[in-house]
């Protein structure tokens, strides 16, 4: 956060506010929200993340041939394409997002640690369809400012909460999109689990989304099984060749009904 700050002076220097809301006001805005319009498909549908390297993990694709990842990635089928955008210690870049959003027809997630309204508005230009607010990081004031600003600007958000006290945050923002993430970001242990408990305090209507840690068709079984609506992975796909092929064996234990 204290990087992504410092970034944010060195980034408003050069695109004024003022001369990015500019830009962002010539560019259409829809309220058709195409991102939910896919989760609220019934099954359980996929979020995949186009992803370099992480804190936890480190360099985890030295060949990051990231437009043609994407491309698979649409080919086989998923709702989403998440896309990291954190420079220092993701290896991310805006204009990953930018070139993926201009060429794949699949709505694009900004993944970042969104700070302040700018970014919202560099995520717009750049064609993202979702932004990511992290309960963890953001007062209940910013958290509710910048889930408007997002809905007004035409588009989602995933609300990222780790537990039963920031799922509550979320839904008292005004979520539409509840993301709950399986890693702690405190000390990076995972357990999938977290999603499926706090799915029973999430009501029917809240799409909800599992996210990081998962690996195995047992994974994806139990969280189809559970009525989440999506699920976000990351280095499983990634590490994979053949991503269709990783996905195909990833549902392969979901009742043809349940998946997408
Ligand atoms: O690679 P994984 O374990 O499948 O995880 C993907 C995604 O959930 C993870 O990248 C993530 C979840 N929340 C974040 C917040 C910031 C950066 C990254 C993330």
């Amino acid at each position: 956060m204290a990087a992504t700050a410092k970034r944010l002076v060195a980034e408003k220097a050069a695109l004024p506010l003022a001369t990015l809301k500019q830009q962002v006001a010539a560019l259409p805005v829809t309220q058709d929200f195409p991102f939910e319009a896919n989760l609220r498909q019934p099954g359980l549908h996929v979020i995949a993340e186009v992803k370099k390297a992480s804190p936890s993990k480190g360099l985890i694709a030295p060949d990051f041939p990231y437009l043609q990842i994407a491309k698979d990635y649409a080919v086989a089928g998923v709702s989403g394409i998440s896309v990291l955008t954190e420079p220092d210690y993701f290896q991310g870049q805006l204009a990953y997002l930018s070139t993926i959003a201009a060429n794949v027809n699949v709505p694009v997630l900004r993944k970042d640690f969104t700070i302040d309204p700018y970014m919202i508005y560099q995520a717009k230009a750049a064609g993202a369809s979702v932004i990511l607010l992290i309960v963890a990081i953001l007062t209940p004031h910013q958290l509710r400012d910048y889930l408007n600003l997002a809905h007004s600007l035409g588009l989602s958000a995933i609300v990222e909460a780790h537990d039963a006290a920031e799922v509550a945050a979320a839904q008292a923002a005004g979520a539409r999109i509840i993301g709950v993430n399986n890693r702690n970001l405190k000390d990076f242990t995972v357990d999938f689990h977290n999603s499926l408990t706090l799915r029973q305090q999430i009501p029917a209507e809240t799409l909800m989304i599992a996210e990081s840690g998962i690996q195995t068709p047992a994974d994806i079984a139990q969280l189809a099984a559970a009525k989440i609506n999506g699920v976000l992975i990351g280095e499983t796909l990634m590490r994979a060749p053949d991503k269709a092929a990783k996905l195909a064996e990833l549902f392969s234990e979901v009742p043809a009904h349940d998946a997408n």
